[in-house]
């Protein structure tokens, strides 16, 4: 394997419970031991996000479920839910966020809550995935999401959990490899998976980006080839990634991957990482 390769070796991968079956379709092309998450959207149920994480263990990969703490009705239902996660899927890691809803449903209000609950050792979680905003987030304070992610590394590496960092997905390498440098400035040397879209259709894309709360200047647009009069065009992370693999300096940015966040589309994303793969491995 190049070292240009090398920061998509070791890559994850997303689904919903709706992916599962396109997941087996191409279960062959992604690497054995894969980390893929099951994302916790609002329209399927437990039942749902347990299938896949079974589906997901059945196949060879690691399931990493979302557990999103503001969707969670009560210390009850997380309880018995990481009980099943655990029973059905062997898991052992999660991705611990605060979820959209403007109000917690339940006594959950930030990823912290649950972090603290105590629940994650009670149920042998080994391992922890948190979010990372490098572009910022539209209802949270900057200044608010880098002392929560201290915070986070402080109780973390405490409670003795291995924890990993994913990023809100980007059309812009530049923001991304910025935040890198000051994370590791700060001393925050946990390894980071730095979400991108897997192709699509622009329209699919840019909806995702509206559900997400991804913004897109259309000089950012422009640059990864999504134009708003072409949106049946499908659009790919290639000049994206190629602009990582150029800019990353793993003595200064330390451990960093790729996350793809299929947006349906896992067999064209399972696809595109082989090829890239392919054609990286003999450079
Ligand atoms: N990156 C990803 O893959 C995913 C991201 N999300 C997004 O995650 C956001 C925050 O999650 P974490 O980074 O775990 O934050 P967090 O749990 O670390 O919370 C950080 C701070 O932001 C506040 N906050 C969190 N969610 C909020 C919301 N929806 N509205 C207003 N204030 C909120 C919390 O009260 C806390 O003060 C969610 O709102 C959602 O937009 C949701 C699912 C997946
Ligand atoms: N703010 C935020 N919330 C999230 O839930 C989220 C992020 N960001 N960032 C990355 C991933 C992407 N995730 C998502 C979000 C929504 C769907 C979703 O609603 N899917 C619908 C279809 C929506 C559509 O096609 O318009 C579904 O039924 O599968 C899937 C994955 C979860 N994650």
């Amino acid at each position: 394997m190049s070292p240009r390769a090398a920061l998509i070796d070791g890559y994850s991968f997303e689904i919903t419970g709706k992916d599962t079956a396109g997941l087996q379709d191409v279960s062959k092309l992604l690497a054995p031991a894969t980390c893929v998450s099951i994302a916790f959207i609002p329209n399927e149920n437990h039942d749902a996000r347990l299938a896949a994480a079974a589906t997901v263990k059945e196949l060879g990969f690691h399931p990493v479920p979302h557990i999103s703490a503001r969707r969670l009705g009560s210390a009850a239902e997380l309880d018995r839910l990481l009980a099943l996660f655990v029973s059905v899927a062997n898991v052992d890691r999660l991705f611990i966020v605060a979820g959209d809803p403007d109000v917690p449903v339940g006594p959950y209000e930030d990823s912290l809550a649950i972090i603290r609950s105590g629940l994650l050792s009670k149920h042998g979680i080994r391992k922890v995935g948190i979010a990372g905003y490098p572009e910022g987030h539209p209802k949270i304070r900057n200044g608010v999401l880098f002392e929560v992610l201290q915070e986070k590394h402080a109780l973390l590496t405490a409670a003795g959990l291995e924890y990993d960092i994913t990023t809100q997905f980007s059309f812009d390498a530049e923001p991304v490899i910025e935040w890198i440098g000051r994370l590791r400035q700060a001393g925050i040397t946990a390894p980071i998976r730095i979400g991108v879209p897997g192709p699509a259709s622009v329209k699919t894309l840019l909806r995702f980006a509206t559900i997400c709360g991804v913004g897109a200047s259309t000089k950012v647009m422009a640059k990864y080839g999504l134009s708003i009069r072409k949106l049946l065009n499908t659009a790919g992370p290639d000049a994206l990634v190629a602009e990582f693999i150029r800019r990353l300096d793993p003595s200064k940015h330390g451990s960093v991957c790729l996350h793809f966040y299929p947006f349906g589309g896992v067999g064209k994303t399972a696809e595109w990482i082989r090829d890239f793969l392919a054609s990286h491995i003999s450079k």
